[in-house]
């Protein structure tokens, strides 16, 4: 369990959508801590495929999760943090389409999940956490002060992300990237266990014609009317 008296706000959605960029803009100001649970996925999925580990092996999938040693380094700016796996930086390769569906593929074991539960409740921390993922809000922290479900059209998130890969470096082609993100909603929508879906109590918001500021100040607008800082 996670300590309820610290205030979460979870912000989860499908890919593209606007929650890590959103995410971490309001932990930065809020000084609160931020839970990317979808690097532990993707480094879970990376870590495997170094590893050699078939994707079929739900026991040594397990260990790989429940051992793997995966850490966020804050970045002063407000940056997004250095990963680092067993002691190394993943860096980019953590963004790419490639580990987000190996991410999606080790998503789908509910034992897996299981085992990543207690290091996502470990990011709860004084004076507080913002969470970005799939089911932040409806499974990992249920009494959050506040859920938001950032969503947008297919289109408008695929060329988000292939402007952002591009800019990374990575020659990426649109029409894939959409079939991509299109395979990946259906897969991470469909499974039995913490599919993506809106937490009952989440407040959804549609970002298509928004820009980043926009979301930013509409998501901490919605958090102000809930949480006062004693
Ligand atoms: N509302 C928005 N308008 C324009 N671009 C956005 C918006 N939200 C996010 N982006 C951009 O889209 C890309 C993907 O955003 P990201 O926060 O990584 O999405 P997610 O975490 O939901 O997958 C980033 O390059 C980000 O700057
Ligand atoms: N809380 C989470 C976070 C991610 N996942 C899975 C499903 C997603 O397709 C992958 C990658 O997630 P991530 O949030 O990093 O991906 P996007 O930035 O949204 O493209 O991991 C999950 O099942 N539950």
């Amino acid at each position: 369990m996670s300590d309820i008296t610290i205030p979460v706000l979870t912000i989860d959605g499908p890919s593209g959508s606007g929650k890590g960029t959103v995410g971490q803009v309001l932990a930065q100001r809020l000084g609160w801590h931020f839970l990317d649970s979808g690097a532990l996925y993707r480094a879970l999925g990376v870590a495997a495929e170094q590893a050699g580990v078939s994707f079929e092996d739900r026991p040594a999938l397990v260990r790989l999760a429940t051992s793997m040693d995966i850490r966020f380094v804050p970045r002063a700016d407000g940056a997004p943090a250095v990963v680092l796996l067993h002691g190394a930086e993943i860096g980019d390769q953590l963004r790419t389409e490639t580990s987000g569906r190996l991410a999606s593929l080790v998503a789908a074991i509910p034992e897996v999940r299981q085992a990543l539960l207690q290091k996502q409740h470990s990011f709860r921390q004084p004076p507080g956490l913002v969470a970005d993922g799939r089911d932040m809000g409806s499974t990992v922290f249920p009494d959050a002060i506040l859920k938001v479900f950032l969503t947008a059209s297919p289109e408008v998130r695929a060329a988000r992300r292939h402007k952002q890969l591009m800019e990374k470096g990575f020659d990426v082609n649109l029409p894939r990237l959409l079939d991509e993100i299109r395979e990946r909603d259906a897969r991470d929508a469909g499974r039995a266990v913490s599919p993506l879906k809106p937490a009952e109590d989440a407040c959804i918001l549609d970002t298509s014609q928004l820009d980043i500021s926009g979301v930013v100040e509409r998501v901490h607008g919605l958090l102000r009317e809930r949480h006062r800082p004693g």
